[in-house]
């Protein structure tokens, strides 16, 4: 059964969101179902701040300009954070209401009975937890959602790697059930294009800005303390002196490699590693590995008609995150019996 085009930029991203939600919240408010205004203001500003975060700002590296506010950012970044604030003020309220201070079914229920339960007084300041909601939310949707469209983009342009890929999601999972998160341990060919992906598009290409509070000498430069430094794991990730033909997708260089994506190897990094490496790690590194193992067992992909991959346009946006500049449209079809597309455990789209 082959159905119609399907944006995945949009799909995969509201089932980022939908993930993050069910994470923090415990539901889902993104999706054709759940679309209403205020969902879908929620939607909005997120994806205002995440295209924000990234813009270059001048007063950021000319302190003396930052009072100007040239370029208007810090302004609309309070007047986004205003917004964000009384949506999950609302959220707040809402749980307490439902809930009281005693639950911690979801990570916002957590937060709210965590001194309690730890008896360190009153619970934590709601502007706490207010940052922590929203951070999670910037971290953990982009950057997931724009992994799997560029594996998916990539698939289709080599697709002998997507058949084998297939082949292994049938021989281990076969084709009477959908892919569960046991399963991934065993899916070794999935997990290699995963790391391949990371490897040529990591989500975060500069990490996120650093500063050391010490002087300190690295390959022969002295760093003064106090400097804003950018780890450019785009440029190790694509380093011929690390990687054979480092500038082609061939998932095949990572089957039966040790190399780990936790931080501790320092030729694939798309997390980070240290102190600040990226504490969403193992749910963002999961959620990689499951949508796309699920997609993969689920679908065949190809391109809507008319369209053709010679003439992709295969450009990334510049910005804190790098997903490609025009979003995947593809035209899905079905590869399971049709009652495991409608069972409650069959969420790929996050409706
Ligand atoms: C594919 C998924 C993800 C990737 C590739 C990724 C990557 C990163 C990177 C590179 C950093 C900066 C590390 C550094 O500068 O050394 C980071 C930080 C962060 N990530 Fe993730 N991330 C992902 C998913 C998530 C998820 C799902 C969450 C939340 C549940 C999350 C929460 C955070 C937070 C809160 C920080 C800031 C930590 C700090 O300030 O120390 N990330 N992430």
């Amino acid at each position: 059964m082959e159905g119609k085009p399907t944006n995945m930029r949009t799909s995969l991203f509201d089932t980022s969101m939908n993930m993050m939600t069910r994470l923090l919240f415990g539901k889902r408010y993104f999706g054709l179902k759940l679309s209403n205004k205020k969902n879908d203001e929620f939607k909005d500003i997120i994806l205002k701040q995440l295209a924000i975060v990234g813009v270059f700002n001048i007063g950021d590296f000319v302190p003396f300009l930052r009072p100007f506010d040239l370029q208007g950012i810090t302004t609309q970044s309070k007047q986004l954070r205003l917004k964000i604030d009384k949506v999950f003020d609302e959220m707040i309220q809402d749980h307490l209401k439902q809930n009281g201070l005693n639950d911690s079914k979801d990570f916002l229920g957590a937060m709210l009975s965590l001194p309690k339960t730890h008896g360190l007084g009153d619970r934590l300041e709601d502007n706490t937890i207010k940052a922590i909601l929203n951070e999670s939310m910037q971290a953990g949707t982009n950057t997931i959602a724009s992994t799997i469209e560029w594996a998916l983009i990539k698939l289709l342009r080599h697709p002998q790697f997507a058949k084998k890929a297939r082949e292994e999601l049938d021989d281990v999972v076969g084709l009477e059930r959908v892919v569960n998160e046991s399963d991934i341990p065993r899916l070794k060919y999935l997990q290699a294009i995963v790391k391949e992906t990371f490897r040529l598009h990591p989500p975060n290409p500069l990490l996120l800005p650093h500063e050391n509070i010490e002087g300190c000498e690295v390959g022969g430069y002295h760093i003064p303390p106090k400097t804003r430094l950018y780890v450019n794991v785009w440029a190790i990730h694509q380093d011929p002196s690390i990687y054979e033909n480092p500038l082609e997708f061939n998932p095949e260089r990572f089957v039966g490699s040790n190399v780990h994506l936790k931080g501790k190897d320092f030729q694939l990094l798309p997390f980070g590693s240290g102190r600040r490496v990226c504490p969403g790690f193992p749910f963002g590194l999961i959620n990689v590995q499951m949508e796309l193992a699920r997609l993969l067992h689920s679908f065949t992909f190809n391109l809507p008609k008319g369209e053709n991959l010679q003439d992709m346009d295969m450009s990334e946006v510049f910005s804190i995150t790098t997903p490609k500049a025009v979003s995947l449209h593809v035209v899905a079809t079905v590869r399971l019996p049709l009652h495991l597309y409608v069972a409650p455990q069959f969420t790929i789209c996050g409706n």
